[in-house]
């Protein structure tokens, strides 16, 4: 039986109100906080997410624009874009008991400051105990109830078990691990990785080139683990390499989606959120301030910013010295 009895989530998007769903699936009391009023009315009559068409929310959801109201749950799931994260725990710190888990489920890194999704929260709700969840999880199919496995980290081994036992259920089957850095940074790195993939696929550069990429890029994403201190045991599990598989397999990722785009040389897709747009750059400022090559993720940066062509970007890849695989 879990201490948390009762979960709100912050943010209705599409993972805000797929996690509602395994909220509600594992038996939860679940509130849904949308901060634009209309959006929660929408959503509460309509009892389905614009966001997440064709899905119905549970009867068991309650849908609020009342932050108060949200900040009463045993324990909050924070399902914002990783750049709007420190706003909203700011908003919400000041109406949580002390010691409340506040969960980050957004993959990112913050602009300026460098910070992972706990550091923001441990900062901006210094009350509060930090806990990220991330792995290869795409909101629809998590909303409508396909098999799924994440990973959910927290400091304290113990909570990061009870959080597990709050939200899994027969088709939701999160792994605690308590390796909180491991976990940010996979989820972090595999969407700008994924844009990379997705260009591969636009420029019909064929399927030998995108395992190679995909390999690559995983790569980096172990050297600057590695250089984090992060446990090999989470890089090769599901918030490392199984989030890199999901999102550089096809463009039902929105980073792949993006890349692909950019590498037909089509505008990105409107209205649709690809973090590793947001993340690209300041991956790449973490990478360097650690002396950490990420050739890949340095060349969607350079492509993003408008500095390079993809043409010379693929080629300055390529004719990179040879080297021994590592
Ligand atoms: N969609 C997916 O399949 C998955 C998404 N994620 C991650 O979850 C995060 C959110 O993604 P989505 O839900 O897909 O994006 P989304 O664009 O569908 O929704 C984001 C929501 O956050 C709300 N929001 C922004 N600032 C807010 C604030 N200060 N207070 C309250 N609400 C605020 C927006 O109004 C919007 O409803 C991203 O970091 C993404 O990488 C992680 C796993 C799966
Ligand atoms: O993080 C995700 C799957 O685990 C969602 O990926 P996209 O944001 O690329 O759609």
């Amino acid at each position: 039986m879990t201490r948390f009895q009762t979960i709100s989530i912050i943010g209705a998007g599409a993972w805000g109100t797929a996690l509602a769903a395994v909220a509600a699936r594992a038996g939860r009391g679940v509130t849904l906080y949308a901060r634009d009023p209309d959006h929660a009315a929408r959503i509460a009559a309509a009892r389905e997410n614009p966001r997440l068409p064709g899905i119905p929310l549970a009867d068991s959801i309650s849908i609020t624009a009342d932050l108060a109201q949200a900040a009463r749950a045993a324990a909050v799931l924070i399902v914002v874009p990783a750049q709007h994260l420190r706003g909203a725990v700011m908003h919400l710190a000041p109406l949580l008991p002390d010691g409340t888990p506040v969960v980050a489920c957004a993959k990112g890194i913050e602009h300026g400051t460098h910070k992972f999704m706990t550091e923001v929260i441990a900062e901006a709700a210094p009350h509060a105990t930090a806990a990220i969840l991330s792995g290869p999880s795409f909101a629809d199919d998590v909303a409508r109830g396909l098999p799924t496995a994440v990973t959910l980290a927290a400091q304290d081994e113990a909570l990061a078990a009870d959080l597990v036992q709050a939200l899994g259920s027969p088709t939701f089957r999160p792994y605690h691990s308590t390796d909180v850095r491991g976990v940010e940074i996979g989820g972090a790195a595999k969407n700008v990785l994924a844009i990379a993939a997705g260009i591969v696929a636009g420029r019909k550069l064929g399927a030998s080139a995108l395992a190679a990429l995909t390999t690559r890029g995983f790569a980096e994403l172990v050297r600057l683990g590695r250089a984090f201190g992060a446990r090999g045991e989470t890089l090769t599990g599901l918030s490392g390499l199984g989030d890199l598989i999901l999102s550089c397999a096809g463009p039902q990722s929105r980073n792949f989606a993006a890349g692909l785009a950019l590498g037909r040389g089509e505008p990105l897709p409107a209205g649709k959120l690809a973090e590793g747009q947001y993340t690209a750059p300041v991956l790449v400022e973490l990478a360097a301030s650690r002396g950490v090559e990420m050739p890949v993720a340095q060349a969607v940066a350079a492509i993003l910013a408008g500095t390079v062509t993809i043409d010379a970007a693929i080629e300055a890849l390529m004719l990179r010295p040879f080297k021994a695989e590592e």
